[in-house]
C-alpha cells in the first residue's frame, strides 16, 4: 500500500519540471506495436506505474521492451509479438491497454481482451471502438468478461463517433493505418494527445490528414517502421503544479517544452492567478485571495474532465461559491465526500457540484478514488492546516511521476511511505 502524507501550509517556489505526457505516450506505446520490425524509441516518457503496466502488457505479448527510467526512455521491439492475450491481471489495471488492441489484430490477426481497466468514473463505454473495428471488417465477440476481435486484415470504410473519443479515435485511426484503402473518421477527437500519436505514426510512415479538425482521413499503407519520437509534455500534470502554486500563494516556473494550458489557463486567471509566458519557461504566481469560478468540462479546447477534481479542490479555497458541471462522465465527484471531510462545503447534485469557498481546510485521513481525486487532495493536502494522510497512493502514482520528489524540491512537506497493508 502506498500513501502520501503531507503537512500543508508551505508555498510552492521554483523551477516545475513537467512530466511527458501518460494519455499521448500510453497510445504510442500501442502504436510502436504495429511496427514488424526493428525498435521504436520514446522519450520523455514519464515514469509513473500506467507505463510500467504498459511495459508488462507488451512484454506479455511478445514483445521486448527496455525501460531506462533516469533517461525517461522507451526501448521496444515489437517484431516477435507472440500471443493475443491482453491478460487480466494486468490488462485491468490500467485504460491504456484498450490501446494494444489495432496491433494484435493487424499482427496476429486477433485481440483476446481480458479486461480493461482506468480510472472508476462511471460508464466507460468502448462501443465506438468495436463498432468501428467492425465496419473495418473484424468480427467482434463481446463475452461477459472477455472480447474476442478477430481479422483476416481490415478494409478502409466511413466511421463515425457519437462523441469524440479520445482512446476511440486514437484505436480507429491505428486500425485504420493498415487496413486496405480509405477511412474517414468523423466527429473524431482533437485533443493535443491524439495529434501527438498522428505524429508518431505519420512518422512510421502512417498516411493521416485532418487531424485537429474533427475528421480524419487515414489512407492505408502496408507497413509502419520502428522511429523515435518525444512524447509531449503532460498539460494535466502542468496544470496541477500550476494549481499548486495558485493555492498555496507561491510562485513556480514551469518547464516543458512547447506547454499549452489553453482554458485552465484562462479559467485560473479569472480566479486571479498570474501567468506569464517567459521564453519556452511557463511562469505561475497568486498573491491575493482567489475568486470564485465556472466550470463545465468538455472534449478539447474546452475545460479537460481529468482536471475537474484538482479545480474543485481550488474552488474550495476562493472566496465565494464555484459551480461545476461534469459533462463527460456520469461519476465523477468522488472527491466531494474526502474534500468535505477536509472541511470544505461542496454538494453534489447529479453532474453539478456547488463550492462554497473559502472554509478552512484541516488534513485528516482521505482516500484517493481515483487518479484526479488522489491528486487533488494532496493539493488539498498542501493548503491544509496539519497532516493529510491519502490512500490509495498507487492511483495517484499511476499518472504523476516522482511525485513527492518534484513537489519537496519545491519547498512542499510530502513523503510517498508504502506499508505492507
Ligand atoms: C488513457 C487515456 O487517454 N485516458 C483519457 C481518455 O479516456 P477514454 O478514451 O477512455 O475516454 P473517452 O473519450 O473514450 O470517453 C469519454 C466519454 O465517452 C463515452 N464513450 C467513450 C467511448 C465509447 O466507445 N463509448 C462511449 O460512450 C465514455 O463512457 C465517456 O463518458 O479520455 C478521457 C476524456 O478526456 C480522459 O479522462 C482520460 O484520461
Ligand atoms: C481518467 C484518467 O485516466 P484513465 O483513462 O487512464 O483511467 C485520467 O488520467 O484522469
Amino acid at each position: 500500500m502506498v500513501r502520501y502524507r503531507v503537512r500543508g501550509g508551505n508555498a510552492l517556489r521554483g523551477t516545475a519540471f513537467i512530466q511527458g505526457a501518460k494519455n499521448a505516450v500510453l497510445p504510442m506505446i500501442g502504436a510502436a506495436l504495429l511496427a514488424a520490425k526493428g525498435r521504436t524509441v520514446l522519450r520523455n516518457v514519464p515514469i509513473i506505474e500506467d507505463v510500467r503496466r504498459a511495459v508488462e502488457l507488451a512484454e506479455a505479448i511478445g514483445a521486448y521492451v527496455e525501460l531506462h527510467e533516469s533517461e525517461r526512455t522507451l526501448v521496444i521491439d515489437a517484431s516477435r509479438l507472440s500471443s493475443p492475450v491482453l491478460p487480466a491481471e494486468i490488462a485491468r489495471r490500467f485504460r491504456g491497454s484498450v490501446l494494444f488492441t489495432p496491433a494484435l489484430l493487424h499482427r496476429l490477426g486477433e485481440a483476446i481482451v481480458e479486461g480493461v481497466g482506468g480510472c472508476n468514473l462511471g460508464s466507460r463505454n468502448l462501443d465506438f471502438h468495436y463498432l468501428g473495428y467492425k465496419r473495418l471488417g473484424a468480427i467482434v465477440d463481446e463475452g461477459e468478461t472477455v472480447i474476442h476481435v478477430k481479422a483476416s486484415g481490415l478494409t478502409g470504410a466511413t466511421l463515425y463517433l457519437d462523441t469524440p473519443s479520445h482512446t476511440g479515435t486514437e484505436n480507429l485511426i491505428m486500425a485504420a493505418s493498415l487496413a486496405k484503402g480509405t477511412t474517414v473518421i468523423e466527429n473524431a477527437a482533437l485533443e493535443p494527445e491524439v495529434l501527438d500519436v498522428i505524429d508518431i505514426l505519420t512518422k512510421m510512415g502512417a498516411r493521416i490528414s485532418g487531424g485537429g479538425t474533427g475528421f480524419i482521413t487515414v489512407e492505408g499503407v502496408d507497413e509502419l517502421h520502428a522511429v523515435e519520437h518525444t512524447v509531449m509534455p503532460d498539460r494535466l500534470d502542468a496544470g496541477v503544479f500550476a494549481m499548486a502554486a495558485a493555492i498555496t500563494g507561491g510562485e513556480l516556473s514551469l518547464v516543458g517544452t512547447g506547454l499549452d494550458l489553453g482554458v485552465v489557463r484562462y479559467k485560473l486567471e479569472q480566479m486571479g492567478v498570474e501567468f506569464s509566458r517567459q521564453g519556452a519557461v511557463l511562469h505561475v504566481r497568486c498573491e491575493g485571495p482567489l475568486r470564485p469560478i465556472n466550470i463545465i468540462t468538455d472534449t478539447y479546447p474546452g475545460f479537460a474532465t481529468d482536471l475537474q477534481s484538482p479545480m474543485m479542490t481550488v474552488a474550495a479555497l476562493a472566496d465565494g461559491t464555484s459551480y461545476i458541471h461534469e459533462r463527460i462522465f456520469d461519476g465523477r465527484f468522488a472527491l466531494a465526500g474526502e474534500l468535505n471531510k477536509m472541511g470544505a462545503n461542496v454538494e453534489v447534485k447529479g453532474s453539478r457540484a456547488v463550492v462554497r469557498g473559502r472554509t478552512p481546510l484541516t488534513g485528516t485521513q482521505v482516500t484517493a478514488h481515483d487518479l484526479r481525486s488522489g491528486i487533488a487532495l494532496v493539493l488539498a493536502a498542501l493548503a491544509a492546516e496539519g497532516e493529510t494522510v491519502i490512500e490509495s497512493g498507487y492511483l495517484i502514482d499511476r499518472g504523476h511521476a516522482h511525485l513527492a520528489a518534484r513537489m519537496r524540491a519545491l519547498g512542499a512537506d510530502i513523503t510517498r511511505e508504502i506499508s505492507e497493508r
